[in-house]
Order: C-alpha cells, then sequence, then structure tokens
C-alpha cells in the first residue's frame, strides 16, 4: 500500500515547534501545559470530502475568498474520526495551492452526530455525518419495493441522532406509495413524492435551504437521480476529493457534501452512497423517545425501566393514550413510537 492510501498518520511529519503557539495564560505565571497547543493560527474550515486519509475542506465558506484546500489529520487525532460536515481548525498551507497539504488539529464541537454501527449486535459505533439537521430518506414507490421496516432503521438512526428525518418516494410513476405512506402518518413527517420525468425540484429544495440534509437510502431507489436534479454538475466541483498526488479518485462509495445553490439560498446536501444499512447496537431508547415530546413528557410518569411497549404494565403513554388524551392522532403517534422502539428492541438483521 502507497502513503497516499494510508489512513495512518504514523510516516507523516510532526508539525515542527514554530506551528504551535502557547496561549499566554495571564492568570498563572506559567504556561499552558504543552500537551494542548492553543494553535492560536489555526482557520476553521468544513470537511467536504474524505478519501484515504485526505480530507478535502472548505476554507472562508460563502466568502469571495471561499476555497478548497486538501488536508491531513494530525497525529494527536489520530483515534478520533473526522468526517463529512465536521468544522475542523486546519493549520500549515492553507492556500489549497498544488501540492499543497495543510494539517487539521482540532475538531469543533458537533451538533449532531450519524452514527451507524456494522450490524445490530455490534455496540461499536461508526460515525456517518457530523452537524447534519436533516435526514432525507430516499424511497422508492416500487422496483425496489418498499419496506416500512427499513425505513423504520433510518427513521431510529435519525431520531437517535436529534437529526429531523423527511421522507422521499421516488418512482410514484410505477405504483401508488399511498398505502405505504400510511404508516408513517403518525409522525409528521415532510413528505415529497417524485418521478424522474417530474421531480419537485423548487419543492424540495425550499426545505433545503439553510439545512445541511444528509441522503440516505438503499441501492437503486432513484437516490443519485434526484441528487443529481437538485445537484447540477455546475455546483458539483466541491465535496470531490483530489488528493496531494494529483491522483484523486472519487469513489462511489464516499460520502460527500454537495452545494445546494439557488436564488433563494444556499444550503448542503450530504451524500452517503456507501452508506446501505445502519445497524443500530449503539441506539440508546430514550433518545428515541426524546423525539416525541408530547409523549416523552407523559412517559415522567410511567415506572422505572418502563419499556413503553403495548404489553408494558402502568404505561402512563399507554394509559393517556387509551384513554384518549391524545385524540385520534395520539394513537397514530403511540403506534409509530412503538413500532420503532420494537424496531431497536428487536434488533432484526436484514
Ligand atoms: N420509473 C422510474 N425509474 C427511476 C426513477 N428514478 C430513478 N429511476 C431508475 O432507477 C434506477 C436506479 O436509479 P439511481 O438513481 O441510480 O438509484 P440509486 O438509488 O442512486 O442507486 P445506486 O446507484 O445503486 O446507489 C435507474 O435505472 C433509474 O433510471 C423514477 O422516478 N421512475
Ligand atoms: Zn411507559
Amino acid at each position: 500500500m502507497s502513503w497516499w492510501e494510508s489512513d495512518d498518520d504514523e510516516d507523516e511529519p510532526e508539525f515542527d515547534e514554530a506551528d504551535i503557539r502557547v496561549r499566554p495564560n495571564p492568570k498563572a505565571n506559567r504556561p499552558r501545559t504543552k500537551t494542548r497547543p492553543a494553535y492560536a493560527q489555526a482557520i476553521t474550515a468544513r470537511v467536504l470530502g474524505v478519501d484515504r486519509g485526505r480530507y478535502t475542506v472548505l476554507v472562508d465558506e460563502n466568502l469571495e475568498t471561499e476555497h478548497e484546500v486538501t488536508a491531513a489529520r494530525a497525529r494527536e487525532l489520530r483515534k478520533q474520526p473526522v468526517v463529512n460536515g465536521d468544522r475542523v481548525d486546519i493549520v500549515g498551507d492553507s492556500t489549497g495551492d498544488d501540492g499543497t497539504l495543510a494539517r487539521i488539529v482540532r475538531i469543533q464541537p458537533r451538533t449532531t452526530l450519524l452514527r451507524r454501527s456494522a450490524d445490530d449486535t455490534d455496540a461499536i459505533e461508526r460515525v456517518v455525518v457530523a452537524n447534519a439537521d436533516q435526514m432525507l430518506i430516499v424511497v422508492a414507490a416500487a422496483n425496489p419495493e418498499p419496506r416500512v421496516r427499513l425505513v423504520d432503521r433510518y427513521l431510529v438512526a435519525a431520531y437517535d441522532a436529534g437529526i429531523r428525518p423527511m421522507l422521499v418516494v421516488t418512482k410514484t410513476d410505477l405504483a401508488d406509495p399511498s398505502e405505504f405512506l400510511a404508516n408513517f402518518a403518525g409522525l409528521g413527517l415532510t413528505v415529497f413524492t417524485s418521478r424522474s420525468d417530474d421531480i419537485p425540484l423548487d419543492i424540495i429544495t425550499a426545505d433545503l435551504i439553510g439545512h445541511e440534509t444528509v441522503f440516505v437510502g438503499h441501492s437503486g431507489v432513484g437516490k443519485s437521480t434526484l441528487v443529481n436534479a437538485l445537484v447540477p454538475d455546475a455546483n458539483r466541483a466541491t465535496g470531490v476529493v483530489n488528493t496531494v498526488t494529483g491522483r484523486g479518485r472519487h469513489t462511489s462509495s464516499s460520502t460527500v457534501s454537495l452545494r445546494i445553490d439557488v436564488p433563494a439560498g444556499r444550503g448542503w446536501a450530504i451524500d452517503t452512497p456507501g452508506v446501505r444499512s445502519f445497524g443500530l447496537g449503539h441506539v440508546d431508547t430514550a433518545n428515541i423517545l426524546k423525539s416525541f415530546t408530547d409523549l416523552d413528557a407523559i412517559a415522567q410518569r410511567c415506572p422505572r425501566g418502563c419499556t413503553h411497549l403495548p404489553d408494558a404494565p402502568d404505561c402512563a403513554i399507554n394509559e393517556a393514550v387509551a384513554a384518549g388524551e391524545l385524540g385520534e392522532q395520539g394513537v397514530a403517534r403511540l403506534d409509530s413510537l412503538q413500532r420503532l422502539l420494537t424496531t431497536f428492541s428487536e434488533r432484526p438483521t436484514f
């Protein structure tokens, strides 16, 4: 394996002393600990793409001086994954000129973190995307046949991460998705329907402006068709990884950040071509419930350790809904919640 294919920073030169600035500490007459260098010269950038240890990052976002830079992870970050959507601090050459390589020295705190495990029995999580605030779940009306359980799994991953899920049903020229969509009525999701000869670009784009939306979907559902329509080639320069060797290679399996850019505003679409499934081994049931704020409030009255499933003794949510406190919508919502909790607790494989 050549060095540029390696995600291992071992054989890369360390930064020399000149790159480490120790911030003066007015309160004490001693320098800050040298294990926490301040990198006063660092600038912030957005991670657009990751390819074998090389990161394409965007500097000066939305300014006239905006440009892409290729960077590598600093040694001290080697155990911390840097993913698409991350805001990172970089030092070194940030001109983005050919052959230059900046260095990522810090990952800024993340607002959200979309994770998955290899399978449902594996509690080891992999991070997929950072800082996304929306997830667009792409599913086809037919070919392949839509499956409620698959969408449920994406929903659980989104709710667990605190990301707002939305649903788009493609290929509506092949089948009517109404029956399928009825399964999600209780969730209050934003739902789009689309067919390749009539993609509602304006409607979908309006919901992407001002947001960072991660697109997920299984193979063949028409996700590429949709992404290509939403992000024409002209906007596509960003997100394609160019390695410092000039052997830039954009594999179809790598996650990329693509800019939505229309007169009404901008946003980011983060496509995840290689992410076909979401193992839920890491999911915390409490996080799913938190996304149902109305039901979560009632759950405070549940017995300790309540599963909130239909057979849970003295479950306050079941009792409130049975008593009609939340109306008909409440029945649908509890149904959906219980289905999602079951999705997680049964940990099925597919
Ligand atoms: N009938 C019909 N076919 C569609 C529609 N959208 C996409 N397709 C077809 O479905 C197939 C899969 O579309 P893609 O956009 O490549 O799907 P994908 O989800 O990106 O799949 P991968 O490339 O495997 O990731 C292609 O043959 C498309 O032409 C649609 O709205 N209606
Ligand atoms: Zn309960």
